[in-house]
């Protein structure tokens, strides 16, 4: 049994009130460990260390900050297969995937914010012939920084990197179900020196030490990533204090198909976007709109490789899709599966559990399955599934096309997949979305700002935006 610790002031501790949540192996459907059902007093102890550990850091020369996060980005990518393998048993993802995308960019995000916290330069503004402004960019203090399962290390990452780059204490909870690379991120800082409670890592339920994190009053931001509905408590919870507040949530994500795409490149790339990680990423397309002239051929090709595609252990490195994250999610998403059935859906393929034979009987798998012949205001079409689950709809022009994408309450990211560029940087310009992809899915610069708008979430991490969220801006005005 992997019974797992909290991460405080540089050392593993048991949870102060011995209390212990169970770890699920997705693939099997067993408990394969234990983590820490932390509370209040476990925080404090964390917090009580960040605070001794936040003059030295914060003061520290930007180059001696940035050779920490370069050293946990090196020590990382020397732990890849060890990494990737935890990740694969702990969230069900296909182990190939864990060790080409989610750990390589966890060490990245390291890295990146180790170089950008050396590049990260303040404004002045003269006032000429009286005044000059300058700005200082201090470090916020102790921060708290709360992940999801569906990325679990590189989403984790993508919120401590650029709150240590800043110059803050970190108190950092990953999800409760899937807690373990986060927990060998503190044998990593342990290997590299970070200097004890920099980084403090609690483990726990969202309702218990979740919320705890978001209401002391010595935490004065938190950065969040998950499901809309959490993200909304969260905003109540931390409201009344004023803390500085970033928002990554939900999406419903529209892919417009223009019948002058390049179809096998879309084809693959559009498949890619519906059904990697099991569609369990906040970015991939669930909606496709498509030209009605080739609505018919490319549904036709998009069901046979959905049809190709089935769900194996996420441990064997040919394994292309892997498990759900949880039985409640399972359950979940079948849930939307019967209730789009129940509104008139046609199911082209998938819509099942799958059960598979040997070590994973009794996980969590899911057919890929695509949809049509639901209305726009369908639930399919307008509650985010977060499954390997898409419904397609034909389009007539540009307009409708338009207007189909956003008529949702999410706007986080958009594809377009055309020739016809001016027709891409038009729809673009209109669709409300915080990310639109042209011709491509998840190629990312970690420079771009990152987020999205309307239910899916407030603020943006990546680049300066991350630097800027995570520092406070103080002006200060010299008259001459
Ligand atoms: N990035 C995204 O778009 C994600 C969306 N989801 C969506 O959210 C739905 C619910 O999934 P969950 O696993 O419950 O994700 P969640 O959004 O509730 O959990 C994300 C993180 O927030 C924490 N949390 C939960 N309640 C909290 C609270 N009151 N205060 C502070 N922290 C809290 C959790 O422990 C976890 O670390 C999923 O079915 C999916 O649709 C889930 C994960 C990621
Ligand atoms: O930063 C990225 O490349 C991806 C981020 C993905 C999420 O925030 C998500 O799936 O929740």
């Amino acid at each position: 049994m992997d019974i797992l610790a909290n991460f405080i002031d540089g050392q593993y501790q048991a949870p102060l009130a011995q209390q212990y949540l169970d770890n699920i192996e997705p693939a099997t459907g067993k408990v394969y460990g234990q983590l820490p059902d932390s509370c209040q007093q476990d925080l404090a102890l964390a917090v009580t260390a960040a605070e001794k550990a936040l003059p030295a850091w914060q003061s520290m020369a930007l180059e001696q900050r940035a050779d920490y996060l370069l050293a946990i980005a090196n020590e990382i990518n020397n732990r890849l297969d060890e990494l990737a393998i935890a990740e694969a048993i702990d969230n069900g993802k296909p182990v190939t995937l864990a060790r080409t995308v989610d750990i390589p960019r966890a060490a990245s995000n390291f890295k990146f914010f180790a170089h950008a916290c050396t590049q990260f330069a303040s404004e002045a503004h003269a006032m000429v012939g009286s005044a000059i402004n300058y700005t200082l960019r201090p470090a916020i203090g102790i921060v708290g920084c709360i992940s999801p399962w569906n990325l679990p290390l590189y989403l984790f990452t993508w919120k401590i990197a650029p709150a240590l780059a800043a110059g803050n204490c970190v108190i950092a909870k990953p999800s409760e179900v899937t807690p373990k690379t986060a927990a060998i991120l503190g044998e990593i800082c342990q290997k590299v020196g970070l200097p004890n409670g920099v980084l403090n890592i609690l483990h726990g339920r969202g309702t218990n030490i979740g919320q705890a994190i978001c209401q002391h009053k010595k935490i004065t931001a938190i950065s969040f990533t998950g499901g809309t509905t959490t993200g909304a408590v969260i905003a109540q919870l931390v409201a009344p204090s004023f803390k500085k507040l970033s928002l990554e949530l939900g999406g419903k994500n529209p892919a417009l198909i223009f019948a002058d795409c390049d179809f096998e490149d879309t084809l693959e790339q559009v498949f890619r976007a519906s059904f990697a990680n099991q569609g369990q990423i906040c970015l991939c397309a669930s909606r496709l709109y498509i030209e009605r002239s080739i609505y018919h051929k490319f549904k036709q090709a998009l069901v046979a490789k959905a049809r190709a595609l089935s769900p194996s252990d996420p441990l064997h490195d040919d394994c292309e899709m892997g498990a759900m994250v949880s039985k409640t999610h399972l359950d979940k998403v079948l849930g939307h599966l019967d209730d789009a059935k129940a509104q008139g859906a046609k199911i082209l393929i998938g819509g099942q559990q799958v059960q598979l034979t040997g070590r994973c009987q009794q996980g969590y798998f899911l057919q890929p399955t695509i949809m049509e012949n639901l209305p726009n205001s369908a639930r399919a079409n307008q509650e985010e599934i977060f499954g390997p689950v898409i419904t397609i709809q034909p389009f007539d022009n540009d307009q409708q096309a338009l207007a189909l994408a956003n008529d949702s309450q999410y706007g986080l990211a958009a594809t377009i997949w055309t020739n016809n560029l001016t027709r891409a940087h038009q729809l673009a310009e209109h669709i409300n979305t915080g990310i639109v992809w042209i011709n491509c899915w998840l190629l990312r610069d970690l420079r771009t700002p990152f987020g999205g708008m309307k239910h899916s979430g407030l603020g943006r991490e990546g680049g300066l935006d991350a630097m800027r969220f995570f520092t406070e801006s103080k002006n200060v005005c010299v008259k001459y």
